[in-house]
């Protein structure tokens, strides 16, 4: 059957959406935003409701008042107009509910006794609860067969864990409607890659390891745990990070290209894109790897203080904040060129951009002088602003200048270029695409898999070696090693735009 991706269909989104964790801080700062975001732009049918479920004792004026509160802080003044934010509101109830048993889920039950549309369920809780909340919401009555479940990432802590959480989703809903998040997949850029890739021949020849040298992947935070500590430490940032974020950005741009844009056509590609990666085996961890954790320091002239010190911390704690590594996709299309990814919190500056450095002309004739800058590069911003570069050589202007060479971009600066469009949060785009029942954006059972195998080796590497993390102060670009991983292999981690 051939998935239509369909501009907006508004009349495909009416639902009711149950949303557990809902006084939770991703209910607060990112879905209530999204939602009155897509109300407003008239994305949502006025039947689509919206349950909030969480522990504490709320009225659903309390509840309303509380998402007003989170909206004031998230959504621009000038977009939160009264009669938007009224409608939206009106979709809101709350319900105390005991997550644990079966009980608990009669206020479900029964706010959606007859209603004809499909539930959508979203899990804003720890990951650890999702297989009890589905198993009580089939137990209770609460499903129909049309009923889809949206999870959060990371599901699990290694693939034994996120084995037997999927398989506890999997007893209640069929993978055909279960929607695993990763709000990266739903950021513009991303999305744009693969139109970049696939509807640009310019790009879909060079794409390859004849044409192009390295790939470097850059995912910078300048925030660093955000009172998540209890989280943070269990996980660090390569659970925390790449194997989700960070291995999905790999796959798009190391994917052969999907038969068709059919949810499984693009999932089935990427898949084979994390069974390539190659594990870091013997004197690979040491050398292509490097840890960090974040000491104090100061960002944007603020002081802040180190990992170690943040609320809740544990002075012995190994867990990192930073982490830097050379992988390849070990395949005909990829086959030596490495791909340098790393992210880190507590960096100088938020930066989330992808460079593809293309090689050099196989025979140089301008000023040997000039020879580092002769190749092109495409770099890819995520965010802060989204856009598309490309870095060309043209001849330097003046009389005097012969046949100088000049490096300068070819940009596509989306706000810029589409200035009447605001670009939509990820958040937004997603929940769209759930309540529409489009997959092509939701990560399938078997990449989490995948992912999590390869995550695993690097972790059992790591815990054989015993080596801690190297520190970093805050405001820094990470562990000086990070930077010496590269530049042995004569490159640099590229920072302008
Ligand atoms: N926050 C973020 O930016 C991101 C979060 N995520 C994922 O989203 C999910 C929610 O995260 P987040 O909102 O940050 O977490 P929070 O801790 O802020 O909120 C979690 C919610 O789950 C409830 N909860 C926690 N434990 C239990 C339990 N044992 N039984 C019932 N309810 C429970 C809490 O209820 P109560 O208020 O009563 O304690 C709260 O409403 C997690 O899976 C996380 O990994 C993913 C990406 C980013
Ligand atoms: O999933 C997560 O992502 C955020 C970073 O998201 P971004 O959209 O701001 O780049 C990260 O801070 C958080 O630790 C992680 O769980």
């Amino acid at each position: 059957m051939t998935h239509e991706i369909s501009p907006l269909d508004v009349s495909s989104t009416e639902v009711d959406l149950a949303l557990f964790g809902a006084l939770g801080d991703l209910a607060l700062r990112k879905l209530y935003p999204a939602l009155y975001y897509l109300d407003r732009e008239g994305l949502l049918p006025s039947a689509t409701r919206v349950l909030g479920l969480a522990r504490q004792e709320y009225d659903t004026a309390a509840f309303q008042d509380r998402v007003t509160e989170a909206l004031k802080q998230r959504v621009k003044a000038s977009d939160l107009d009264k009669e938007s934010l009224k409608r939206f509101l009106a979709r809101l109830d709350y319900a105390k509910v005991e997550f644990a048993t079966v009980e608990g889920y009669e206020p479900i039950r029964a706010w959606r006794e007859g209603a004809p549309r499909p539930m959508v369920v979203y899990l804003a809780v720890p990951a650890s609860i999702y297989g009890a909340i589905c198993r009580n919401l089939q137990d209770s009555g609460s499903l129909d067969d049309k009923a889809r479940v949206v999870v959060e990432k990371p599901i699990g802590y290694d693939l034994e864990s996120s084995q037997e959480i999927n398989d506890a989703i999997g007893d209640v809903f069929p993978e055909s409607r279960v929607y695993r998040i990763d709000h990266y997949l739903g950021k513009e850029t991303v999305q744009n890659l693969i139109a970049l890739r696939f509807a640009n021949p310019l790009f879909g020849t060079q794409w390859n390891q004849n044409h192009i040298s390295h790939v470097e992947i850059t995912v910078a935070e300048q925030v660093g745990i955000e009172g998540r500590w209890g989280y943070f430490d269990q996980a660090g940032q390569l659970r925390d990070m790449v194997q989700n974020h960070l291995l999905q950005l790999v796959c798009l741009i190391a994917m052969d290209p999907p038969a068709n844009l059919d949810a499984d056509a693009i999932r089935d590609e990427k898949v084979k894109v994390l069974k390539a990666l190659k594990p870091f085996t013997g004197e690979a961890l040491g050398r292509d790897v490097v840890r960090g954790q974040y000491t104090a320091g100061t960002i944007d002239g603020q002081s802040v203080p180190g990992y170690l010190e943040e609320e809740g911390a544990n002075t012995e704690s190994h867990t990192e904040t930073f982490v830097a590594m050379k992988t390849e996709v070990a395949n005909w299309r990829w086959a030596g060129v490495p791909f340098y990814l790393r992210t880190g919190k507590r960096m100088p500056e938020k930066l989330s951009q992808i460079v593809i450095h293309f090689r050099q002309q196989p025979h140089y004739i301008f000023d040997p002088d000039q020879r580092s800058l002769a190749a092109n590069k495409l770099i890819i911003r995520l965010q802060p602003e989204e856009g598309i570069a490309l870095q060309v050589l043209t001849k330097d202007s003046g009389l005097d200048k012969g046949m100088r060479l000049r490096p300068g971009p070819l940009h596509l600066d989306f706000n810029s270029a589409f200035p009447k469009s605001r670009i939509p949060d990820a958040y937004e785009r997603l929940l769209l695409e759930v309540m529409k029942g489009q997959q092509y954006l939701f990560v399938r059972r078997d990449e989490v898999e995948y992912a999590w195998h390869w995550c695993d080796q690097l972790i059992a590497g790591w815990e054989a070696r015993g080596a801690p993390p190297r520190r970093y102060p805050a405001g820094s670009w990470g562990p000086v090693a990070s930077i010496a991983m590269i530049t042995q292999d004569g490159r640099s981690w590229y920072e302008d735009y």
